[in-house]
């Protein structure tokens, strides 16, 4: 165990792995050195675990994510175990070096994770070692390897294995809390390591004077030394030391700690390693030498001792008053800035008061914008259901337009059906006329063959008369024929403009209706934008209303009303027309009915 104040070069002396320098090893790599140079590849093993314990919790070096691991006491042979903990068989010592540089690196890392350059936490390096004995007929080549022991053991039967333990701990720093000034999770390690060093110190006083119970159980770290502590255990220890007349009071605590620990009467050799010394080699002679001196009490020199701490007494209360002093600068440092914050606090609550005072106007601004918006909305809306009825009133007015439409036109072509039927009856009736005409024609010629034949002048006179009657009466039958003629052309001229009529109608209706539709369309967008939002609301109602008005115009004319007077007045005319036709057809009617003598 490598025990001593902070810095004093525990960790140099045992864990340094020294690579490529040989004389810069610690005492680690040196003891494994030296036991794989005794061991045989074939019959002998070593394993080592390497362990770091941090706050009262156990890491695994050589796998970090192994973490806390408990520790188990064999309860018969008080033998500790590590469950789970990685026990790795060292081939050579090339492969001892790999894995103790990886024990350091992860040492190293964790010690950067908690931002330090010391070591925290007791690092713990436990080499087992299994060496096989063959039988006495087995392999007599190894015999001038063994040694009494050995002899022994197989002069005593068949084959066995012998088994040891090597632990080599680099212990954490022991530091005074008062003097180092820890406070936070640093104060929290500074205890963790001082409770397991006095825990450790009490179980060696234990051992030391011979104790029936020894207070391993304190600590992890005793509780995981728990087995080197008395039966076969053999246990040594460095003590490192600081040079500096400052920690005197620590370095004579770290050699009263050695000197209870010689008391121990398994303790083997008693060293001494300085930091002031460069080379490791010259602080173990220096050991050695110590190891042979008497009591290390006597060694010191009280008196001078005494006067150095009185200097450093001094040297502390200088720098207490230092300390003091600047603490007064700095009070009054803070409470010109306190004051500069109040200062601050103060204006900042003026700024936050006259704030709050603009955003609460704003606010009533917005709420009376609000309500102003609000109001707009509805009257939107009531426009909007006005609009909504309109349009209805429109769609209503529409649809009985053209029911009135289709009744005008069923009556207009009724009429016509009529005229024509009427225009029929003319013609068959101007037939009849002509046929008459022929008789008389026929009659004429008659009477004139017959006249030839009379010789009485009357008769021929009266024959003459008639004659001319006659051709009067037929004159007139040909005028009647010819107005009949002209009336029946004018007829259908009338006919084909009521025709032309018709299709003016029917083409104004279907525009009215492309009209209609496209003003229900404009009202079902206008309906879904006022419904979206009210901007623009006002601008497409004086749009829709300009629409709908033109509407009304059109029907109008579609539908004569008093716009269009040009059709009534062609159907007055025809009417006109068709009385005058017929009281002509009564006339030859009559005309028919009279003798044919009076003809
Ligand atoms: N014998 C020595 N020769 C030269 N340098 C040394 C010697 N011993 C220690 N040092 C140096 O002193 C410093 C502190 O040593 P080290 O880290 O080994 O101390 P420590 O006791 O392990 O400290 P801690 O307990 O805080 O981890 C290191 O820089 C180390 O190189």
């Amino acid at each position: 165990m490598a025990y001593g104040q902070t810095s004093t070069g525990k960790t140099y002396t045992v864990s340094r792995v020294g690579k490529d320098d040989p004389s810069e090893r610690g005492i680690m790599v040196r003891a494994l050195e030296d036991i794989l140079a005794n061991a045989s590849r074939t019959f002998d093993t070593v394993e080592v675990s390497y362990l770091q314990l941090y706050l009262e919790s156990i890491q695994d070096l050589l796998a970090p994510e192994k973490n806390n691991i408990p520790i188990v006491e064999d309860p018969k042979t008080g033998e500790v175990s590590l469950p789970g903990v990685a026990v790795v068989k060292l081939q050579d010592f090339d492969h001892c070096l790999q894995i103790l540089q990886i024990g350091e690196a992860n040492r190293h890392a964790a010690n950067t994770n908690i931002n330090t350059e010391s070591s925290r936490s007791h690092a713990i390096l436990m080499v087992y070692v299994r060496k096989s004995l063959p039988g006495k007929t087995e392999n007599e080549a190894f015999a001038s390897t063994r040694d009494k022991k050995t002899e022994m053991l197989l002069n005593n039967g068949g084959p066995k294995v012998l088994k040891s333990k090597l632990l080599l701990v680099d212990l954490a720093g022991s530091e005074r809390i008062d003097k180092s000034g820890s406070e936070g999770r640093l104060l929290e390690e500074a205890r963790s390591i001082n409770l397991s060093l006095t825990s450790l110190g009490k179980c060696i006083n234990a051992v030391a004077e011979n104790s029936p119970h020894i207070p391993a159980r304190d600590s992890k770290l005793t509780r995981l030394l728990r087995d080197s502590f008395g039966g076969s255990a053999r246990t040594s220890l460095i003590v490192t030391i600081s040079q500096s007349a400052r920690n005197y009071a620590e370095t004579a605590s770290t050699i009263l700690f050695g000197q209870r620990v010689g008391a121990y009467r398994n303790f083997v050799p008693f060293t001494f390693v300085c930091a002031s010394f460069n080379r490791i080699e010259h602080a173990f002679s220096l050991a050695m030498t110590m190891v042979n001196t008497v009591k290390l009490k006597e060694e010191f020199n009280y008196e001078s001792l005494c006067r150095k701490l009185e200097q450093q007494v001094d040297y502390l209360t200088a720098e207490t008053e230092r300390q003091n002093k600047q603490r007064e600068d700095d009070k009054e440092k803070m409470e010109r800035k306190i004051n500069e914050c109040q200062n601050s606090f103060i204006e900042a609550e003026r700024n936050l008061a006259a704030r709050s005072e603009f955003l609460k106007k704003e606010n009533n601004r917005l709420e009376a914008e609000i309500k102003d918006l609000l109001n707009e909305l509805n009257l939107q809306k009531d426009r909007n259901t006005s609009m909504s009825d309109e349009v209805a009133r429109l769609e209503m007015s529409l649809n009985q337009n053209k029911s009135m439409l289709a009744d005008t036109t069923q009556m207009y072509e009724k009429k016509i059906t009529e005229l024509m039927v009427q225009l029929e009856d003319e013609q068959a009736r101007f037939r009849s006329v002509q046929e008459q005409l022929v008789k008389k024609k026929i009659l004429l010629s008659n009477c004139q063959a017959s006249y030839i034949q009379i010789q009485d002048q009357k008769e021929i006179d009266d024959l003459k008369m008639k004659l001319e009657e006659i051709s009067e009466s037929h004159e007139n039958a040909i005028k009647k024929f010819q107005s009949i003629e002209s009336e029946n052309e004018d007829l259908l001229l009338e006919k084909e403009k009521l025709n032309e009529e018709l299709c003016m109608m029917q083409q104004k209706a279907s525009a009215e209706e492309k009209q209609r539709r496209y003003v229900e369309d404009e009202c079902a967008k206008l309906k879904r934008r006022v419904l979206d939002s009210g901007d623009g609301f006002e601008d497409k109602i004086s749009y829709t209303k300009k629409n709908v008005s033109e509407v009304p115009s059109a029907f109008e004319y579609a539908m004569c009303l008093p716009k269009a007077h040009q059709p009534r007045e062609t159907l007055s005319s025809q009417k006109n027309t068709i009385s005058k036709i017929l009281e002509e057809g009564k006339i030859k009617f009559d005309h028919r009915d009279q003798p044919n003598d009076l003809i």
